[in-house]
């Protein structure tokens, strides 16, 4: 395809999200099956685009004056990939199933949009109804942090090591430019690629066949090293998911001890079995997923209980940025209704003196500190620890949190840590 109608496909499909309130993913999907003649190389370039456009919508739309998709297309081009107006008017040449050509509000909006008498929520790409939630996480970085929240994410990989050494993935990703990442010991980074590059396909690697290594974000990482599993313990994984942090306590543990991994949705649990057998894990015990009864024989035994809670995603952001603008108040408040139930559950199943970690991929307070400051006042068996002393006993290197007040727990960002947003609060139960 020329550049110019790989261009107009993808305002098609910003304007097919739009309209239609569809996912990225699938409306990219859905254009890749209804038109096959498109090579791997365009979808990548269309794709690049459309996520580009979503990340920086709001500031893109106030250069342009408008936040119809061709605009908010056009400015993600000068502003993310570096192109200049006149760039953009080659492309735009009405030929050729490209773009008609550029209005004279178009060529302002590119020549001179300007951003400095933007509100806080646009500059920093964040939605209205949150800018108090993101002034009271962060402070005067409200808006350096919403920014970094709408920058391309690295690809990051977790070495299995049950069955591989980070110099060993690092070399079978050589040929990526992969490097280490900067705070986990097992972590791999193959930094993002520019323009309409396409990144690498990992899991179609055969490292990823023989179990070397998991996608998963540093952060994600880091929560899994932090959460305090030691080999020999009984561990509940009260929302286990497919298993991204199953599969990285395991290896903790060493294969020793048990991990019950559990989840209520059937469908997303599902594949950690391929998952638990591709990585060698030996030490899971997988739950019927959806009958909480079969969390009762584990009540008041367990050294560590992890809810790696459901959450709003807006640590994630930089992998899902449609999300962001559909996320509303209605679901927040879900969020933190469901969040507050499992912790209640979470508390049942730790034994005396044993742990409760609590993580989410949010960096919301309402979902974070705000949470664990509401459970502690109601569990009073229950204690915060130091989460910044055991980051800095484990990774070897002081690690600040992101969190501008005060509160328990660690906030990792991508301004701050270069990771996705994350929570981490540990807890220890001191009486019965
Ligand atoms: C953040 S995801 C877990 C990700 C997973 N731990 C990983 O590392 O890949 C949250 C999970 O919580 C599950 N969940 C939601 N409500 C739940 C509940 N009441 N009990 C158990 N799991 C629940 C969701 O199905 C979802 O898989």
């Amino acid at each position: 395809m020329q550049t110019g109608a790989r261009l107009q496909a993808a305002i098609e499909i910003l304007s097919e999200i739009r309209e239609r309130g569809r996912p990225a993913s699938v409306a990219l999907a859905d254009w890749g099956r209804s038109h096959r003649f498109a090579g791997s190389g365009d979808r990548a370039w269309i794709g690049n685009l459309v996520y580009d456009s979503l990340r920086r919508k709001g500031s893109l739309a106030f250069l342009m004056n408008c936040d119809e998709p061709r605009p908010v297309a056009l400015a993600a081009l000068h502003c993310s990939w570096g192109l200049t107006a006149d760039d953009i008017a080659v492309l735009c040449s009405g030929e050729e199933h490209a773009p008609e050509p550029l209005t004279a509000a178009e060529i302002a909006g590119l020549e001179s949009g300007d951003l400095s008498a933007a509100p806080a929520h646009v500059q920093g790409d964040y939605p209205e109804w949150l800018a108090a939630s993101f002034a009271a996480a962060f402070g005067a970085r409200a808006i350096e942090e919403g920014k970094a929240l709408a920058n391309r994410a690295p690809v990051d990989l977790r070495v299995n090591t049950l069955k591989a050494t980070r110099d060993k993935v690092l070399k079978a990703f050589d040929r990526h430019n992969a490097v280490e990442t900067p705070w986990s010991p097992i972590g791999v980074r193959l930094p993002p690629r520019e323009g309409g590059a396409r990144n690498p396909n990992v899991e179609a690697d055969p490292a990823h066949g023989k179990g070397w290594f998991e996608v998963q974000d540093e952060g994600s990482q880091i929560a899994a090293l932090i959460a305090d599993a030691e080999p020999r313990m009984q561990v509940a994984d009260l929302c286990a998911g497919s298993g991204g942090k199953t599969l990285a306590l395991a290896a903790h543990m060493q294969n020793t001890g048990q991990i019950y991994a559990y989840d209520a949705d059937a469908t997303r649990f599902r594949p950690i079995f391929e998952r638990l057998k591709r990585a060698g894990a030996r030490n899971v015990q997988t739950l019927q997923p959806g009958e909480t009864a079969a969390l009762d024989p584990l009540a008041g035994h367990m050294d560590l209980v992890l809810v790696d809670a459901p959450c709003t995603g807006t640590g994630v952001w930089r992998r899902k940025p449609d999300a962001k603008w559909r996320l509303s108040p209605a679901q927040l408040d879900e969020r933190v209704a469901t969040q507050s139930t499992l912790l209640d559950v979470a508390a049942t199943l730790v034994k005396p003196g044993g742990k409760l970690a609590y993580v989410t991929c949010s960096i919301l307070p309402e979902e974070n500190q705000h949470q664990i400051e509401a459970f502690l006042a109601r569990a009073p068996g229950f204690a915060a620890i130091d989460v910044a002393r055991r980051a800095k006993d484990v990774l070897g290197r002081t690690v600040e949190t992101a969190y501008a007040g005060e509160g328990h727990g660690l906030l990792l960002t991508p301004a701050s840590h270069e990771t996705d947003g994350f929570f981490i609060a540990l807890l220890t139960r001191t009486a019965d």
